[in-house]
């Protein structure tokens, strides 16, 4: 991976960083790096997830989904951390994304469109919940299941299980002794990408699942305790110092179509990780070249509280502009779209510092298993530096736990401080009159 500070630096932007303050945020970062080497040596609770690519074994993802490996489809239920990894790696490497179907969320008329557009039988489920108790997971899973059974349609002989050693989920799993994989011991769900957690799809969609591991035992070995030395903890850094410095949003911007869901990925990492103690920058989504032509206008010229953040790969696939022979279009004339959007990116980047508004950019070779393996797994490095340079707890989430407990108390109706909260909210309320 190959990251470029130079447009972030205080003398093209505003808010920026100089490159004086960098050496002295180059001490911390090399106190963090300790910090996070030691983190990874104990196998400490979060740290953990940085070991990854050397603890995942393949062999045993391989041999759990082989009683599904033919299946044409591939039906993940899960949410947030146990179906964002799985959707990122799918939308880059499959070669048909289409063939991943994920059910996270559970709107009634989305679910049952969804089901009721694929064909069961040729359809492997993969259930995937960390703590076994996430009632979208759970209410999906038994929805699913019952259509299975109503079209006549084995269920148990296509389901795989990732999840913890007890909890509902588990004992789902026992009852009906579906072949279930282990969630790796001490790692938070948004930085399980590299796990069985998020290897389950791609194994069964073909995707060289080992060489994205080997991606990641890449980057893991590139981790050294200089910024000036490490692409990922150069980005990590100035994202901190940017933040520091006013930059409250990170507007995360691909430019590949099959990079987009890696934004909705980063998101997640980003936001769970980082949003404590009333700070932590707001990830926003976005994709070059699309969203140049609709939210690079607010990023140019709107408030000076934002980094963007630009990825792309230095390869990409050989499509020429045919040359229609009009004077008006022969600058596009010799070109191809690989070409253009680069050139797209370059403006972007041009734009931004013209206006002094500062970029990061993020280069991986190609987009293939390795390059994507790497990229993932710099990208939580970056995460977990952040997390060490601000002083925030990175790996846990309470306020996401507190929605979850409130919403499966007012599903059971007790009566608990979540639930009085819920019955207490503010509410001023307003209508047409009719
Ligand atoms: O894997 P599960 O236990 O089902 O949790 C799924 C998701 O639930 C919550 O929203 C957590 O904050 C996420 O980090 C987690 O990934």
């Amino acid at each position: 991976m190959y990251v470029d500070i130079g447009a972030a630096l205080g003398t093209v932007a505003e808010p920026g960083i100089d490159e004086a303050e960098l050496e002295a945020l180059d001490e911390r970062v090399a106190e963090a790096h300790e910090r996070i080497a030691a983190g990874r040596d104990d196998d400490e609770f979060g740290y953990a997830a940085l070991n990854l690519p050397e603890r995942t074994d393949a062999d045993a993802i391989r041999e759990a989904v082989e009683p599904v490996s033919d299946a044409e489809y591939v039906l993940t239920v899960g949410i947030g951390g146990s179906a964002l990894g799985a959707k990122t790696i799918t939308a880059a490497l499959a070669e048909d994304p289409e063939r991943h179907v994920v059910l996270d969320n559970v709107d009634p008329e989305h679910v049952e469109r969804t089901l009721s557009d694929l064909p069961l039988s040729e359809t492997a489920i993969n259930v995937v919940s960390k703590s076994g108790t996430t009632a979208e997971t759970l209410a999906n899973f038994l929805v699913v299941r019952d259509v299975y059974e109503y079209r006549d349609v084995d269920w148990t002989e296509r389901t795989v299980v990732t999840t913890g050693e007890s909890g509902p989920l588990r004992e789902l799993a026992d009852e009906e002794d579906l072949p279930t994989l282990p969630v790796p011991d001490g790692v938070p769900g948004r930085f399980s990408a590299l796990s069985s957690v998020g290897l389950v799809p791609p194994a069964i969609l073909g995707v060289d699942v080992e060489e994205l591991l080997a991606g990641g035992a890449d980057a893991a070995d590139g981790l050294g305790p200089s910024l000036f030395e490490t692409p990922a903890y150069a980005y990590g850094a100035v994202a901190y110092a940017l933040e520091e410095r006013g930059a409250a949003v990170n507007a995360f911007m691909p430019y590949a179509e099959r990079l987009e869901v890696f934004a909705e990925w980063f998101a997640q990492l980003w936001a769970e990780s980082l949003g404590k103690d009333g700070r932590g920058q707001t990830p926003a989504r976005a994709l070059g070249a699309t969203d140049q032509h609709s939210q690079l206008q607010l990023y140019r010229a709107g408030p000076r509280d934002k980094v963007v953040t630009v990825v792309r790969p230095r390869e990409r696939a050989d499509v020429p502009v045919p040359d229609a022979g009009h004077e008006s279009l022969s600058y596009l004339a010799g070109t191809d779209l690989g070409e253009l959007l680069d050139a797209e990116y370059d403006a972007t980047v041009a734009s931004l510092s013209a206006a002094e508004r500062p970029a990061i950019e993020v280069e991986i070779d190609s987009l293939d298993a390795r390059s994507l393996g790497e990229l993932l797994y710099a990208t939580e490095a970056a995460c977990v530096l952040v997390g060490e340079l601000a002083g925030v707890e990175t790996f846990t989430q309470p306020a996401v736990e507190w929605g979850k407990r409130a919403a499966r108390g007012l599903l059971s109706g007790e009566d608990t401080e979540e639930t009085r909260t819920v019955a207490e909210r503010p509410s001023y309320p307003i209508s047409d009159g009719d």
